[in-house]
C-alpha cells in the first residue's frame, strides 16, 4: 500500500496525518506550539517552533508507522494564512512571525487606502485591507522596525518557511498569496503596481506555484532526523481554509463548509472571481485548479473556548468541559457572548471590539457560561453565512470540520443556528486531509481532486435542524447582533487601558 502524509501547520499545533490510497487516516500526530503575546493586541509565533514541531511530528509517526517508508510517496501542506516571516540574503529568520490574529496595523491598512486607493485596492486583490493580512504586518516592520526590513531580502508565509526547511527551496503558492494582499487575484501575478506605491522591492515575493505543484524532495538532513526516505515528493500545498475546503469536498459551486479552528470560519466555493461582496468576506485563490472561494472570518472562533478552558478549567479536556453542555437550555439561562476577544473581521472590521458576556445573574454556573461561550462563536459564524445568503446563495447543507466538529452537542447547535443540515465528516482534519489530498493528486494518484474527494471523503452524521430549536436561535441571533453596536464605543474607551 502507498500512503502520502498531510502536514496542517494549525496556530493551536501542527497536525499531521498519513493517509493511504484509500483516504484512510493510518496514523496521527499533533504538536503543540504557544503563541507569543507581547501585548493585547499582538500575536508571533517562533519559526523555528514550527520546523522543530514538525520534524518531531515526522519522526513520530515514522516510528508509529508499520510499513516502509519507501512506501510514503509524497507530503504537502496547509498553513495557517497571512502570518510574516521574513528572511536575510542567507534565508536566516529575522524575527518572530507577525500571526493573523495580530492586529496591531491599523494604521497600516490606513496608509494602503490613502496610498493605493480603496477602489483600485479592491480590483486588484478583490479584498480589503484587513489588519490580519500580510502587506499591512510588511508595512509595520517598515514603519516600526526600519533596521530588520532593510536587511529583509524574502517574505514567505509559514507553511511556506517549513516546506523551504524541509526541501531547500523556496515558493509561494496562490491560494495563500491571495491573503498577501500583494496579489492581482484574476492575473496569479504579483502585484508590481501595489509593491511600487508602497516602496516594498518586488523582489522580496518569491516565485509562485500551484498547490499541487512538486517542488522537490526533502533533504537528506531531514530524511535522517525523521526516518523518511530522501525520495520522497514534496508538493506546494495550499492556505488552510483552502486546504480545509478540499479535505471537505468543498470542489463545486453549492458547497458550503464552517470550520471553527482557532479561528472560525464559513467558507463557499466559487467557479470564477467575477462576484461582487464589496470586501464584506475575503476572495481568495483556492487551492484546487482554476477555482476561486469567499468566506467570512470569526478572529476568535475555538480560541474563545480554549481561553476560558485556560482560565476557568485548566486541567479538564474539551471533552470534560462540555460535558454538561447538553444540560442546559438554549440561551444559557440568559447569558450571552460575544467571542471579540482579539477583535473581529467578519462582519465588523474592528481591532479594538472585545468580548462581552451580558446577562450574568447569580443563577450562573460555569456550565451556563460553557453554552454561552459556545452559542456565541456560532452566532458568528451565522453572521457570515447571513451575508451569503443576502448575496443570494441558497446555504442547506454544511460541511463542519475542524476541532470544534469533534463535539456532538456543538454539531446540533450548528445545524440549529446555521438552519441547515450540518455534516460530519469520518474525519474533522478537513486541512490536513485537503494537504493529503493535493500530494496524492500531486502524485498521480487521481485525475482530479474532485476524483480523490470521492474515494477519500466519507460522511460519518448528519445533524438535521430541529424547528422548536432553530425558532429560539432566531430570537437570541437578533439579540446577539445587538451587542456589537452597544458595546462598540465602550471599547474604544478601554483600549488605552490595555496592556
Ligand atoms: N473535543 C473538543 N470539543 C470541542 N471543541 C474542541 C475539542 N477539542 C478542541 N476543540 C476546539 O478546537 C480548537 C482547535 O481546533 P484546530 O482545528 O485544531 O485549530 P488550529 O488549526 O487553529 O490549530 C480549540 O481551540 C478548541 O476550541
Ligand atoms: O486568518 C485566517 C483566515 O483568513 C485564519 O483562518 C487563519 O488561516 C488561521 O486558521 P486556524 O489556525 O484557525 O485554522
Amino acid at each position: 500500500m502507498k500512503y502520502v502524509i498531510g502536514i496542517d501547520l494549525g496556530t493551536s499545533a501542527v497536525k499531521l496525518l498519513l493517509v493511504n490510497k484509500h483516504g484512510d487516516v493510518v496514523q496521527e500526530v499533533s504538536k503543540a506550539y504557544s503563541l507569543i503575546k507581547e501585548k493585547s493586541n499582538y500575536s508571533e509565533q517562533n519559526p523555528e517552533d514550527w520546523v522543530d514541531q514538525t520534524i518531531e511530528g515526522l519522526s513520530d509517526l515514522l516510528q508509529l508507522f508499520k510499513g516502509t517508508p519507501e512506501d510514503i510517496e509524497g507530503i504537502s501542506f496547509s498553513g495557517q494564512m497571512h502570518g510574516l516571516v521574513l528572511l536575510d540574503e542567507n534565508h536566516e529568520v529575522l524575527r518572530n512571525a507577525i500571526l493573523w490574529n495580530d492586529t496591531r496595523t491599523t494604521e497600516e491598512c490606513h496608509e494602503i487606502y490613502s496610498r493605493v486607493g480603496r477602489e483600485r485596492l479592491l480590483k486588484i486583490t478583490k479584498n480589503l485591507a484587513l489588519e490580519g493580512f500580510t502587506l499591512p504586518k510588511i508595512l509595520w516592520v517598515k514603519n516600526h522596525e526600519p533596521e530588520t526590513f532593510n536587511k529583509a531580502k524574502h517574505f514567505v508565509l509559514p507553511k511556506d518557511y517549513v516546506r523551504f526547511r524541509l526541501t531547500g527551496k523556496l515558493h509561494m503558492e496562490y491560494s495563500d498569496t491571495a491573503g498577501t494582499l500583494l496579489l492581482n487575484i484574476n492575473e496569479k501575478k504579483w502585484s508590481k503596481e501595489i509593491c511600487d506605491i508602497l516602496g516594498i522591492d518586488v523582489n522580496m515575493c518569491p516565485p509562485l506555484v500551484e498547490s499541487h505543484a512538486e517542488v522537490g524532495m526533502i533533504t537528506t538532513e531531514i530524511a535522517t532526523k525523521t526516518g523518511l526516505t530522501p525520495f520522497t515528493r514534496v508538493f506546494a500545498g495550499g492556505a488552510d481554509n483552502a486546504c480545509g475546503a478540499i479535505g471537505a469536498g468543498i470542489l463545486e459551486e453549492g458547497k458550503t463548509l464552517a470550520s471553527v479552528g482557532t479561528s472560525g470560519v464559513v467558507l463557499t466555493y466559487e467557479g470564477n472571481s467575477d462576484k461582487d461582496f464589496q470586501g464584506k468576506v475575503h476572495y481568495f485563490n483556492h487551492a484546487a485548479p482554476n477555482s476561486y472561494y469567499s468566506m467570512g472570518v470569526t478572529l476568535s472562533a475555538g480560541h474563545s473556548l480554549s481561553w476560558f478552558k485556560n482560565i476557568f478549567a485548566k486541567d479538564e479536556s474539551f471533552e470534560e468541559l462540555l460535558d454538561e453542555v447538553e444540560s442546559v437550555s438554549i440561551g444559557a439561562n440568559g447569558l450571552l457572548f460575544t467571542p471579540y476577544i482579539s477583535g473581529e473581521r467578519t462582519p465588523h472590521v474592528d481591532a479594538a471590539i472585545r468580548g462581552s458576556f451580558i446577562g450574568m445573574d447569580s443563577s450562573h454556573q460555569r456550565k451556563h457560561f460553557v453554552r454561552a461561550v459556545l452559542e456565541g462563536i456560532t452566532f458568528s459564524l451565522n453572521e457570515s453565512l447571513q451575508i451569503f445568503r443576502e448575496n443570494g446563495k441558497d446555504i442547506d447543507r454544511i460541511i463542519s470540520i475542524g476541532g470544534g466538529a469533534k463535539n456532538e452537542d456543538w454539531l446540533q447547535m450548528q445545524a440549529d443556528i446555521f438552519n441547515a443540515d450540518v455534516v460530519k465528516l469520518k474525519s474533522e482534519q478537513g486541512p490536513g486531509m485537503g494537504a493529503a489530498m493535493l500530494a496524492a493528486y500531486g502524485c498521480g494518484w487521481f485525475n482530479s481532486l474532485n476524483e480523490c474527494a470521492n474515494e477519500f471523503l466519507k460522511e460519518d452524521r448528519v445533524y438535521h435542524p430541529i424547528a422548536e430549536n432553530v425558532e429560539k436561535y432566531q430570537t437570541l441571533f437578533q439579540l446577539y447582533k445587538l451587542v456589537y453596536s452597544a458595546t462598540e464605543s465602550l471599547n474604544k474607551g478601554l483600549v488605552e487601558f490595555r496592556n
